[in-house]
């Protein structure tokens, strides 16, 4: 009996998720912390006198507690309503553009200046290669482009990048348009919606119609909710067990796996011809060229294309919304630039491209909402850095909402202010999108999406938002409201 209480009380702690991940948190950084002074042994006598010579010139910071130095305050962050970069945003405060942590056993630096970030960012900086986590290679694929090593990677990304062409990107605001004015016509119908929701959806659904031409609403709904599990599993520790959400993850993405698998074999057949990416991916499959993509490469990267553009477009829309609310006085000067325009639907990219207040309204949204907080890269060997010395193997983090909220940066950071991008930004200073080598490929898609639905809500409703909490979802892997932003629909005419 006494044997059965303890088999349930570790069963019931192990489950309960925060209690599982603290656990599994410590485990991980007692290993890596044994696995480091192992294979460091032999160079310790040398690593402290260099150490203790340059030691003041590190940058600032806590190492936090032995073995786990300050992840218990960085999951902490996470699971409040404030979400994660609280603990980042603390730190600057304290230390200021550059400082030092602690987590997960590895030493992790935090930096937003203009000039370190183009050191990092640009020139394809090869001695910062990106750095991801080891379960997003195993969610997404090891040919997955956001895990790819340096060479591999120029090669996927010629690839991929190639589809985003103009006539793509024409087609796809067509195909947008449709499916935001049906969202806007529920929109009037239900009166009270809740616009991450909606946003999800329509953003999901574009993706795949552009990828892979999905029309099907059961086929759609299926790998919805599959992407959905290998999303939350991203950042879930890799234990494959049966009910981990890391399990729950793996399982999602065989399933999406299949489907493509399906697919390519229906197009190969001639069973299905469409003029979408996965067609054009297909077309390059020919042994004889270099050029030629694996069925393997094909798959992991739709994949990869869905999970990088669905929840951030989707998140980056629903912070514009608000934005919008708390700043009528930016509505009314849009709505006369779309009168002014006399901008006709069915919405064209030349339409888009003459948009301009609305562009910068996009930008603004973006910049406030820095939907991607920090891009995580890897320091190849030691080395100088803003004036601080960086170790081999640290992990410098470009914090770009740092950047965007910088007053020597941006004049008054915590207005929402579309008129300051009437002259372009200095470069590397608007982050959104990343910059250099790896800067996002559905940037130019992402935007066409947040203006076409910003033209149609503004021109099909006013609206005001009935819930004002400002509080985070936790867990989440962008920062995004944990009401989803709720709104009262009042249509015009
Ligand atoms: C508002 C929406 C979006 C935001 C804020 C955003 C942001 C970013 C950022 C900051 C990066 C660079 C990360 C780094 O350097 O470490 C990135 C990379 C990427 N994004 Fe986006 N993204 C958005 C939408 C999209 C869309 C719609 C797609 C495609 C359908 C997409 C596909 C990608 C891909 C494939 C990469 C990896 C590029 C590479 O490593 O070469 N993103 N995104």
């Amino acid at each position: 009996m006494m044997m059965m209480m303890f088999l349930h009380f570790s069963l019931q702690f192990l489950l309960h998720p925060l209690l599982h991940f603290l656990f599994i948190t410590l485990i991980t950084c007692l290993a890596l912390k044994i696995l480091k002074s192992l294979t460091t042994t032999t160079t310790t006598t040398t690593t402290t006198i260099h150490r203790s010579r340059v030691i003041s010139n590190y940058p600032p910071g806590s190492d936090g507690f032995p073995l786990i130095g300050e992840t218990l305050a960085f999951i902490a962050a996470h699971n409040s309503s404030k979400g994660f970069y609280d603990f980042v945003r603390t730190r600057h405060l304290r230390y200021g553009n550059c400082f030092k942590t602690n987590l997960f056993g590895g030493t992790h630096v935090f930096v937003s200046s203009v000039e370190v970030a183009k050191a990092l960012l640009g020139s394809e900086s090869v001695d910062f290669p990106k750095r991801y986590i080891k379960t997003v290679a195993t969610l997404l694929g090891e040919e997955s482009l956001l895990c790819s090593s340096h060479e591999h990677h120029k090669f996927l990304r010629r690839q991929i990048a190639s589809l985003f062409t103009l006539d793509h990107l024409s087609s796809s605001v067509r195909m947008f348009d449709e499916l935001t004015v049906e969202t806007m016509r529920v929109w009037k119908e239900k009166r009270c919606v809740i616009v991450l929701d909606y946003a999800l959806k329509i953003t999901f659904n574009a993706i795949c119609k552009m990828l892979l031409s999905l029309e099907d609403d059961n086929e759609m709904e299926a790998l919805r909710n599959d992407v959905s599990e290998v999303t939350e599993a991203l950042l879930a520790f890799p234990l494959r067990f049966p009910g981990t959400r890391f399990n729950r993850g793996l399982k999602a993405r065989e399933r999406i796996m299949d489907t493509l698998r399906e697919k390519m074999a229906m197009r190969r057949n001639g069973v299905e011809c469409k003029n979408d990416f996965l067609e054009h991916l297909l077309a390059k499959d020919n042994p004889d060229s270099a050029e030629s993509l694996t069925d393997q490469q094909i798959s992991d990267n739709i994949l990869t294309l869905i999970i990088a553009g669905q929840v951030t477009t989707a998140s980056a829309i629903t912070w514009m919304v608000k934005y919008l609310d708390e700043n009528k006085e930016v509505q009314d000067k849009l709505r006369l630039e779309i009168a002014l325009k006399n901008s006709d639907t069915p919405l064209r990219l030349e339409t888009l491209n003459d948009m301009h207040y609305a562009s910068k309204i996009v930008k603004e949204s973006l910049r406030m909402a820095t939907v991607v907080s920090w891009f995580p890269r890897v320091a190849l060997k030691d080395c100088q850095l803003g004036g601080f010395q960086i170790r081999k193997d640290w992990i410098v983090n470009v914090n770009a909402r740092s950047a965007h909220y910088d007053s020597t940066i941006y004049d008054e950071p915590m207005k929402f202010d579309p008129s300051r991008f009437d002259e372009d930004p200095k470069p590397y200073s608007f982050l959104a999108f990343g910059a250099g080598g790896r800067t996002c490929l559905g940037m130019n898609l992402a935007k066409e999406m947040m203006l076409v639905f910003l033209h149609h809500l503004v021109t099909t409703c006013r609206w005001e938002v009935t819930d004002a909490d400002p509080s985070l979802e936790k867990w989440a892997m962008f920062p995004r409201l944990r009401s989803g932003c709720p709104i009262r629909v009042i249509p015009i005419n």
